[in-house]
């Protein structure tokens, strides 16, 4: 089974409280993008989880996939759960873009399939929220308003526009701007309509800006172009293009020192659709 595993842009990213356990309340609008990492999964009769290729900095039982498999296990219906999966990356890490928690779905939803757990995609999403906070909107694969940590999901119909998105060249860790104590949480909530119509602002912007100053420069020259923004906790940026033409434009015309991409927004995340018509091709085959 081969799926793709999509990135998110978070259109806008309000910080409304802070929790007891440190974590924060926020609100936000997600919207899935068709550049992804492909997952290809199959089944062994070894009882154990590999994943190939090695990724240096991230030791595999580190691998957000690796997790995903493990807390599966008490829930597989067939013998062995054994599994290799090929990874191909090609999302940055710590892009503010959802790579790691977009992977770990992607796996919840494959294994659910190939091991017949048959889990209700609430009940994945609920177990991928202990992975990561961005997981339920790549289980339940639909645009939505998000509240809570980003786990209590509205769906929404958004447009679909052309995106460049650029990747200033440094990383940002979710953790550390989450705890910096300069960091605004007193947002007011708003509401779905509001969110909408009116969009919002990064609470994270002008310090992510602060302490890393190639996100500070790429702002600003992205800004020359239009509405540019932070999504997540950065250090990736993007910009709402009225058609590929005018994105291919703003590309050529960007230092070669950042990476770009020109993709669309999705509605539907591209491994629902994937991992739909693997169950119908095998239905078929079944039947045969
Ligand atoms: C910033 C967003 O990308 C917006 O979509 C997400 O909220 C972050 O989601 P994520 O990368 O899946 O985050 P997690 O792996 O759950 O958390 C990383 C760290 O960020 C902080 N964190 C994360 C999410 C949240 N709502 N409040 C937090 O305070 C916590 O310190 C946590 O230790
Ligand atoms: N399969 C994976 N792909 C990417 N990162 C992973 C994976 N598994 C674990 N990680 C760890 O998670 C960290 C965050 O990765 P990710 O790509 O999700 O960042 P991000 O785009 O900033 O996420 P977010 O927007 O959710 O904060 C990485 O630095 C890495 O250490």
């Amino acid at each position: 089974m081969q799926l793709p595993s999509p990135a998110k842009l978070n259109l806008f990213l309000h910080i409304t409280g802070r929790r007891q356990d440190g974590y924060h309340e926020l609100q936000t609008i997600f919207q899935f993008v068709d550049l992804c990492d492909t997952l290809t999964f199959s089944l062994t009769s070894n009882n154990r989880i590999e994943i190939a290729p090695e990724i240096k900095s991230l030791p595999q039982q580190e691998n957000l996939v690796y997790k995903a498999a493990e807390i599966l296990i008490p829930f597989k219906r067939i013998e062995s759960y054994g599994i290799d999966i090929i990874l191909e990356k090609q999302l940055p890490m710590g892009g503010g873009i959802g790579g790691g928690s977009s992977n770990a779905a992607t796996t919840l939803l494959a294994l659910n399939t190939l091991w017949e757990c048959n889990l209700p995609l609430e009940k994945l999403a609920e177990l991928g929220v202990t992975l990561g906070a961005d997981v339920p909107v790549f289980v339940m694969g639909f645009s939505a308003f998000a509240e809570g940590v980003g786990e209590r999901l509205q769906k929404v119909e958004l447009e679909t526009p052309c995106y460049l998105l650029l990747k200033p060249n440094c990383h940002v860790s979710t953790g550390q701007i989450f705890t910096d104590k300069y960091l605004t949480r007193d947002t007011p909530p708003i509401r779905i309509s509001h969110a909408l119509k009116l969009g919002g602002h990064n609470d994270c912007l002008d310090i992510v800006r602060k302490y890393n100053p190639e996100v500070d420069e790429a702002y600003l020259w992205l800004k020359n172009h239009g509405d540019a923004k932070l999504t997540g906790t950065g250090a990736c940026l993007f910009l709402a293009c009225d058609n590929l033409h005018h994105a291919e434009r703003i590309k050529q015309s960007m230092p070669k020192k950042w990476q770009s991409w020109i993709c669309h927004g999705c509605n539907t995340s591209p491994t629902h659709y994937a991992l739909n018509q693997w169950i119908e091709q095998n239905k078929d085959e079944k039947a045969k």
